[in-house]
């Protein structure tokens, strides 16, 4: 046995802290996840010695093995590998706080379920060292750095705190975890139990994997093989190794090769949830990034646009300088056309499941839509290709499986329709009691139903598709078809115009100035509406103003800015509007017909999602309600 002197005693962050009790209380019950995480790390730790091996030439990176040896006798579990090796700066930094920032939100995210699937996330968040307390009681670190001579012990039963010591034998480069296993674990002292997990989740380690001296990973790279050559399990197998994810099945893989003008190979994944959209932070994983199969980067966020970020995969060409840093390569030639030939390549993609398979890309688009809608906003050169990836509810129930995209849209629009009419709410039932609709429902025009504001952001900066301007129903941009060249209108119509004004009910001017008057300047006009059929009154947005979602979402974001002001439309068919005008002839009523002007005002406010002002809105209903109570008879007949 050796002894260790002197040893010093450092506490956990808190948060490392909180994550060790929760996997130590985890009924998770895939534990061979821990290896996984072990072997990727040691994995690494290779990959960082070869690197440095590049520029150094007095590093020697041949031989670069991981092994694992169990031992049944004592009890416990070791893997070992010659990589990079840490000093002891580095490992109370490793070993002892979080370094990524995707990690503290899987804490939290840990802490709120029940565990039990959310564990096996925990190489994605960049902590799955700590797994290792999943397994052991105690955990012992063995490492010395390549860049000095002296090795350090980190030792630690995950109780809040580690020591670190100098070791009394001079330690090999690399780093040794040895597991002292929990007592009912012995399995992962069984040699047959190792190979079989490390065959299934480790097969793609770029380095010889060794148990008890046996060579157990001899997968090819098949990013490199023919596409006809690789198998539906290798590429099952493989995404696993890329998202440290067992289990989970990605939605499609795109198998790219190109030869000329530079050569690559590629493997693309789209996973089948977005992780996004379950409460983790955005995704900050990248791609693997190889140059002549050497891993450069395992976390390459330049080579896709951001709104591709939820890919997973590798990207492995000769064409590639292999000692670069991060900024060099943004200004590699190579590496910028290879971005566009790779984005372009997936927006081919997107494009034939959209096309071929609607049912397929509507699950697409439900995780990941959220994301690639961005690029409207981010990349002008994609934008009309991305636009016609878009989807959205709309009103029209045929549309392809419940969600429509604009080309779509503007093939079902009547030949002399120029706009697509958008809706906006908080959620499709409000919008769809949106007096604003009544006309397109009227007329059976198709409106898209947008209930994230994202999408409204999104199609204001589309500004038009196809030739159609894009527009909120609530505006007063509105061109209906049908209803402009009143010049071309043969007399039939212009008479049929002429007696709608006649049928304009008596007193309906009165009304409308004694509204006017009434509002003042809350409002910017009061008008006869000509988009309701049944309700009384809507609120419409002037010319040229953002939609009333859109306002509302600055209003929340922006503390100054001011709603614009709207207009009050009056549909001179509504019952209520037609006695108003009766009465609006006797000038006693007209102190009533300003109070139903205010009142109509606030319902308009109310359903338009906005609040009216609360106290003077509840004392006219209170008014309304006492004349109302005046008129009824106390007598029992
Ligand atoms: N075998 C090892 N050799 C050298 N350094 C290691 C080794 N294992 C862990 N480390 C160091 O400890 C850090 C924390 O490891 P952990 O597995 O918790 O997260 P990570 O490996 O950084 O995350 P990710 O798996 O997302 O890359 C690593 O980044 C690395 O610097």
């Amino acid at each position: 046995m050796t002894v260790e002197t002197p040893q010093e005693k450092f506490t956990f962050q808190a948060e490392i802290s909180r994550l060790l009790h929760i996997l130590s209380e985890s009924l998770y019950q895939n534990r061979e996840i821990t290896v996984r995480e072990l072997v990727s790390n040691a994995s690494d730790a290779l990959d960082k010695l070869r690197h440095a091996a590049l520029t150094d030439t007095d590093i020697d990176a041949s031989d670069l093995l991981i092994s694992i040896e169990p031992n049944k006798d004592e009890h416990q579990l070791v893997i070992r590998d010659n990589g990079i090796g840490m000093t002891r700066d580095e490992l109370v930094q490793n070993l002892g706080t979080i370094a990524h920032s995707g990690s503290l939100e899987f804490i939290e995210k840990l802490q709120k379920s029940d565990t039990k699937d959310d564990v096996s996330l925990i190489g994605q968040f960049g902590v799955g060292f700590y797994s290792a307390f999943m397994l052991a009681e105690r955990v012992e670190v063995r490492t010395r750095s390549y860049s000095e001579e002296q090795g350090w012990v980190w030792e630690s039963t995950g109780d809040g705190s580690f020591t670190i010591s100098e070791p009394a034998e001079k330690l090999e480069r690399g780093t040794e975890i040895r597991l002292h296993l929990k007592k009912d674990l012995g399995e992962f002292t069984d040699p047959a139990r190792l190979k079989y997990i490390l065959r299934k989740y480790s097969t793609f380690v770029p380095h010889p994997i060794n148990v008890d001296g046996e060579h157990i990973n001899d997968q090819p790279p098949i990013w490199v093989e023919p596409k006809s050559s690789v198998t539906e399990e290798q590429y099952q197998n493989f995404f696993e190794y890329l998202t440290h994810f067992p289990g989970q099945k990605a939605q499609w893989h795109l198998h790219l090769t190109a030869d000329s003008p530079f050569q690559f190979h590629s493997i693309l994944y789209c996973p089948d949830a977005n992780l996004e959209r379950m409460g983790f932070g955005k995704s900050d994983h990248g791609l693997h990034l190889c140059a002549k199969r050497i891993l450069v980067q395992n976390d390459n966020r330049d080579l896709l646009p951001d709104y591709l970020r939820f890919l997973r995969g590798i990207v492995d060409s000769a064409d590639l300088p292999l000692n670069v840093s991060r900024e060099a390569l943004q200004d590699n030639t190579v590496f910028r056309k290879m971005q566009k030939v790779i984005t372009k390549k997936v927006l081919d993609h997107l494009d034939t499941i959209a096309s071929d398979d609607s049912a397929a890309y509507g699950k697409f688009y439900g995780e990941f839509g959220s994301v690639l809608r961005e690029g409207i906003g981010e990349d002008f050169d994609n934008r009309d290709r991305l636009a016609k990836l878009l989807r959205f509810k709309s009103t029209n129930t045929s549309a392809e499986d419940g969600l429509a995209s604009l080309a779509g849209y503007c093939e079902r629009a009547p030949e002399d329709q120029k706009q697509i009419y958008f809706a906006t709410g908080a959620d499709e039932t409000s919008i769809l009691r949106d007096p604003n609709l009544e006309i397109f429902r009227e007329r059976n025009l198709e409106v898209l139903l947008l209930t994230d504001p994202v999408d409204e952001y999104v199609l204001s900066t589309l500004g038009e598709f196809d030739e159609h301007k894009l527009v909120p129903i609530d505006s007063a941009d509105l061109e209906l078809p049908g209803s402009e060249a009143k010049d071309s209108e043969t007399d039939d119509e212009k008479k049929e115009d002429e007696k709608d004004a006649a049928d304009l009910p008596n007193g309906f001017g009165t009304v409308l100035s004694i509204f006017k008057e009434a509002l003042g300047d809350q409002v910017e006009d009061v008008r006869k509406s000509e988009r309701l059929t049944e309700s009384a009154c809507c609120l419409v947005n002037a010319k040229g103003a953002q939609s009333t979602t859109m306002q509302k979402v600055l209003q929340v974001n922006m503390p100054d800015f001011e709603m614009s002001k709207m207009i009050l439309e009056i549909n001179p068919k509504a019952p209520l509007v037609q006695r108003l005008c009766e009465l609006s002839v006797n000038d006693d009523n007209k102190d009533f017909v300003r109070t139903c002007g205010q009142q109509l005002y606030s319902n308009a406010l109310i359903m338009a999602g906005l609040a009216p002002k609360a106290d003077e809105m509840s004392s006219r209903v209170q008014d309304f309600m006492m004349q109302l109570a005046q008129q009824k008879s106390s007598i029992k007949v």
